[in-house]
């Protein structure tokens, strides 16, 4: 895996799927700033709130081919294992990224679980893997966003914040 902090500012993704891990992906998506556009029959109640925003659209339906043209990133989790990897399959056709939530073997890009510094510590966004396995992931995560907000890291910044 090659670690890198992509700027998403006005690229489209595309989200197949629209439950429990779909609403955490745009979540996370948006704060990115990216524009999303989400393909499911049906949606989480939080997450049709988000689709009043300009930057989130809702194709109310299963996926099809052809729904991940222009897309950047694709995040696929129906749920549906044959679907996540159909999608996953026109993703590496089209040369498009794609995380597939249902099988890490098979998804080209993983979410890691990020620790944000606060305060002193702004700016500071450390990712954690744990090859596979995410609850691990986040147990690291959880210690190292204690250690931030406790100053126990150096975080003094070299130049101006941006
Ligand atoms: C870090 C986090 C980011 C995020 O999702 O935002 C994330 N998973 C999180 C949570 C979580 N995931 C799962 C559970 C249920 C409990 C359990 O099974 O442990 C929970 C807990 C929960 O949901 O509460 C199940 C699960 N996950 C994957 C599979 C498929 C497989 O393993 O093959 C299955 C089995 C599905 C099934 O059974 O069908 C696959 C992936 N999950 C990843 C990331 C990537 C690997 C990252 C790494 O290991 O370093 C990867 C490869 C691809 C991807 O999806 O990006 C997020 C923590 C959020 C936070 O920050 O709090
Ligand atoms: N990677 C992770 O972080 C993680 C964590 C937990 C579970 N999972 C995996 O992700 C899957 C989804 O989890 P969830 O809790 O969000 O499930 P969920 O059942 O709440 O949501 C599934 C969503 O997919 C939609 N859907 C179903 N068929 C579809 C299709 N053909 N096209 C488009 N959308 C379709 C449904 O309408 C629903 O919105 C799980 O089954 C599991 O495999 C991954």
């Amino acid at each position: 895996m090659y670690p890198l902090f992509l700027d998403l500012t006005g690229r489209r993704v595309v989200v197949v799927g629209g439950g429990r891990v779909a609403t955490r992906r745009v979540g996370g998506l948006l704060e990115a700033g990216a524009v999303v556009h989400v393909v499911a029959p049906s949606v989480t109640d939080k997450l049709s709130a988000l689709v009043g925003q300009d930057s989130v659209s809702w194709e109310p339906r299963g996926y099809l081919p052809g729904d991940l043209e222009g897309a950047l990133l694709v995040h696929t989790a129906t749920g549906v294992k044959g679907v996540d990897a159909q999608v996953a399959w026109d993703a590496a056709a089209a040369g498009i990224w794609c995380v597939n939530a249902a099988d890490h073997a098979r998804s080209a890009a993983w979410t890691p679980t990020i620790a944000r510094g606060e305060g002193a510590a702004e700016g500071i966004e450390v990712a954690v893997t744990a090859g596979g396995d995410p609850r691990r992931a986040v147990r690291v995560r959880d210690a190292i966003a204690d250690l931030l907000a406790a100053g126990g890291l150096p975080t003094a910044r070299f130049r101006a914040a941006r």
